[in-house]
């Protein structure tokens, strides 16, 4: 962009490109941007570089503690960007991966989670085992990775972090299938509530969201979907479902998925309900109402590690919790 601009520009007209990457998360945006962890400002190393990054710095020095302010190269800060994003999604990734391990040899992954979690080395955040990581940002950033070492000549770097994508897909199939196989091996026509379409609580958004790949699979499964997500707009899980099987008929979608008004309408007559995302309502769900319209055997897949396994359990239902190995 630099040498365009340089280019292009009027004789004497001076200029400095900063780099200066924005962290906050949807859902706590402006908490994020009053409170950062950190602001990065990245320059040219020359002295017009850094005294345009001085200036930046100033303006956020009104509310951001200047210690939290770091100035670096213009690379190390378009990289820093990047590998945040990468290293919290490995971190996602390698729960998620023992979380496999768990279901097959009994282990409880939020007790693993916590106990590797308390070694102050490790940290305890971002260790929430899911049916899978979603967002704009974590997918297109670890792939701007790979782009960026497979352009430098490094495989093996870019092979490193790819299977960082690579588990979170097989975390996401690896839960359909799941769901599958304890229907005893055939969902056809049977009836599946899904809450949640939102790649994260407090969030309308949809982008990369696990819930998309889920309700894919269940339709190619000849299952029936009802859906129910408390802020994504009808019309945009239309498009996500469209965009997602698009050699699908819209018709054929719209006769297998219905999206429904409430939890509890979306449990109506179900064989199984499907938590995909953590709203805080679903903790507050009356499962005993639920239970009572549900065929059974009646089945809770939780993908998000939100139900009280034993309550259910003693209203009658037959649970499943991601990373969690109990037999049904
Ligand atoms: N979503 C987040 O949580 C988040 C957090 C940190 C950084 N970011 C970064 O912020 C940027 C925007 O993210 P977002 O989630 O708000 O995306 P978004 O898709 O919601 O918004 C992008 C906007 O830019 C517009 N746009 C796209 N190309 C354009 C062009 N050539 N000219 C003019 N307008 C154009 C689009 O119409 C859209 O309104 C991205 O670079 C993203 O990596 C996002
Ligand atoms: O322990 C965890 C934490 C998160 N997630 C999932 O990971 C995804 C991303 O979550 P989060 O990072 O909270 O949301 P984003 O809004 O995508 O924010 C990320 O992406 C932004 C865009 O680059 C960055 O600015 C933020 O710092 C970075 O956290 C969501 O699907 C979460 O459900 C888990 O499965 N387990």
């Amino acid at each position: 962009m630099r040498t365009i601009l340089e280019a292009n520009s009027k004789p004497n007209c001076k200029f400095q490109i900063l780099s200066n990457p924005e962290f906050l998360a949807e859902g706590t945006a402006i908490a994020d941007l009053f409170s950062p962890d950190r602001v990065l400002i990245g320059s040219l190393q020359t002295q017009e570089g850094k005294d345009a990054a001085v200036s930046l710095a100033e303006v956020y020095a009104h509310w951001v503690p200047r210690e939290r302010i770091l100035t670096v190269g213009l690379w190390s800060s378009e990289l820093s960007k990047l590998a945040a994003n990468a290293m919290l999604a490995q971190r996602i990734s390698s729960i998620n991966a023992l979380s496999a391990i768990c279901e097959a040899t009994g282990a409880n992954i939020d007790e693993v989670a916590h106990a590797v979690g308390r070694d102050s080395r490790v940290g305890p955040k971002f260790l929430k085992a899911s049916v899978g990581f979603g967002g704009s940002c974590f997918q297109k950033d670890i792939l701007n990775l790979v782009y960026l070492s497979e352009s430098l000549h490094l495989p093996e770097v870019a092979a490193y972090w790819r299977q960082v994508v690579e588990m979170n897909e097989y975390q996401k199939r690896r839960f359909s299938k799941r769901v599958v196989d304890t229907l005893f091996n055939t969902i056809t026509g049977k009836r599946i509530a899904v809450l949640g379409f939102a790649f994260k609580a407090d969030t309308g958004d949809t982008r990369e969201s696990a819930a998309i790949t889920l309700v894919k699979d269940f339709v190619a499964e000849r299952a029936l979907v009802n859906l129910y997500d408390p802020k994504v707009p009808h019309e945009q899980i239309w498009l996500d479902l469209a965009e997602a099987m698009p050699v699908t008929p819209a018709a054929t979608i719209q006769k297998q998925v219905q999206i429904c008004g409430s939890a509890l309408e979306a449990c109506k007559n179900a064989e199984a309900v499907v938590i995909a995302t953590e709203w805080k309502e679903f903790r507050e769900i009356d499962w005993e109402t639920v239970y009572a319209g549900m065929n059974k055997p009646a089945f809770v897949f939780d993908g998000r590690m939100l139900i009280d396994v034993e309550k259910l359990r003693d209203i009658g239902f037959k649970v499943a919790v991601i990373g969690r190995g109990e037999r049904l």
